[in-house]
């Protein structure tokens, strides 16, 4: 049995001459959240939906516990969920009788349902909801509705595309809430989005895709060290910002500075020490500093340094 839950090579998908996937390689491990992130337009949708089995790859090959999702697509539909990103809803149905109707589609007995889908309503926390209209939910309620369609076969791996989108932070909370259960229930979950703090603290690992090309995949704390490696400093002076720009172009490690107003953002490249020393050297030129300190790297700055400054398509 493989180790990887979902294994991608050379994958590529064109769209007549427009080339949507590139040949992009990721593998996640068993029992992984993996966040797939990229700004719109980038390749997080096609992909899924080759993985979902809903669409064939022109090149290049995805697997799904070991299957490849072209030969064996009906084994692979048993090992997964998919919540796409636009679903449609029955709105004439209840909320039971919405999930009645999928878990009949998978060939699950009426009787083992009607266990099943209490148990399902709980964990999406819509229990007191089983009478309701799908029509009546909010769509807070229906993204985890259509969570609790995905989960009626109990499938091993959930692929869910953009699931928190449109969700007021309440909601957002919630989904989170859920997926955390998933997770120590033992799924591998793949989940995606535009936006990489949304994602952050539920993911053990982030895959970043840009314009049909994977642009960085890995542990999310070392991402943000490399990253790190690159610092930005504030120098706060009271004067002569002008000549501390051009002293510090000369500087060893300094990349880039540019004036704000009284502070100067450098674009550093040295550690600790080197930092430390080129405070020594500002100051024994006689400037006067009202402040120095290196800016903290949040996620959304960390994202855009690997897309290099953005590039979505709207
Ligand atoms: N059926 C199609 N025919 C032609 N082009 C398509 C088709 N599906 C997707 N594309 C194009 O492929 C590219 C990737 O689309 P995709 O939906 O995978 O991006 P995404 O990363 O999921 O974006 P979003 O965050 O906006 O959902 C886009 O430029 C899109 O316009």
């Amino acid at each position: 049995m493989s180790e990887y839950m979902i294994e991608i090579n050379g994958l590529k998908k064109n769209f007549g001459t427009f080339h949507a996937l590139k040949g992009i390689d990721f593998s996640i491990k068993k029992g992984t959240v993996f966040g797939f992130v990229g700004p719109n337009g980038a390749g997080k949708s096609t992909t899924m939906s080759i993985l979902a089995t809903l669409m064939l790859p022109s090149e290049g090959t995805a697997k799904v516990d070991g299957m490849d999702v072209t030969e064996q697509p009906h084994e692979v539909r048993k090992k997964i969920g998919y919540m796409p990103d636009f679903f449609g809803v029955y709105d004439q149905l209840k909320t039971d009788e919405y999930l009645h109707f999928y878990g009949g589609s998978y060939g699950i007995p009426r009787k083992e349902r009607e266990q099943l889908i209490p148990q399902l309503l709980e964990l999406v926390n819509l229990s007191d909801k089983r009478d309701a209209y799908v029509d009546s939910l909010s769509r807070g309620m229906k993204q985890r509705l259509c969570l609790a369609r995905c989960l009626v076969h109990d499938p091993e791996l959930l692929i869910l595309d953009e699931p928190a989108s449109g969700l007021d932070p309440r909601a957002r909370i919630e989904m989170r809430e859920i997926l955390k259960e998933l997770k120590s229930m033992g799924k591998t979950i793949i989940i995606s989005s535009h936006i990489l703090p949304e994602l952050a603290e539920m993911v053990d690992e982030i895959g970043v895709i840009e314009h049909g090309e994977m642009v960085a995949v890995g542990n999310i704390n070392h991402i943000q060290q490399q990253l790190m490696a690159k610092r930005q400093l504030s120098i706060k002076t009271s004067s002569r910002q002008d000549e501390l720009k051009l002293f510090l172009n000369d500087q060893p490690h300094v990349q880039g500075v540019f004036i704000d107003g009284q502070t100067l953002e450098v674009q550093f490249s040295g550690q600790d020490v080197e930092q430390a020393a080129l405070l020594k050297a500002i100051l024994l030129a006689g400037f006067e500093v009202i402040s120095y300190q290196e800016a903290q790297t949040d996620l959304e700055d960390i994202f855009l340094a690997i897309t290099r400054g953005g590039g979505a398509e709207q």
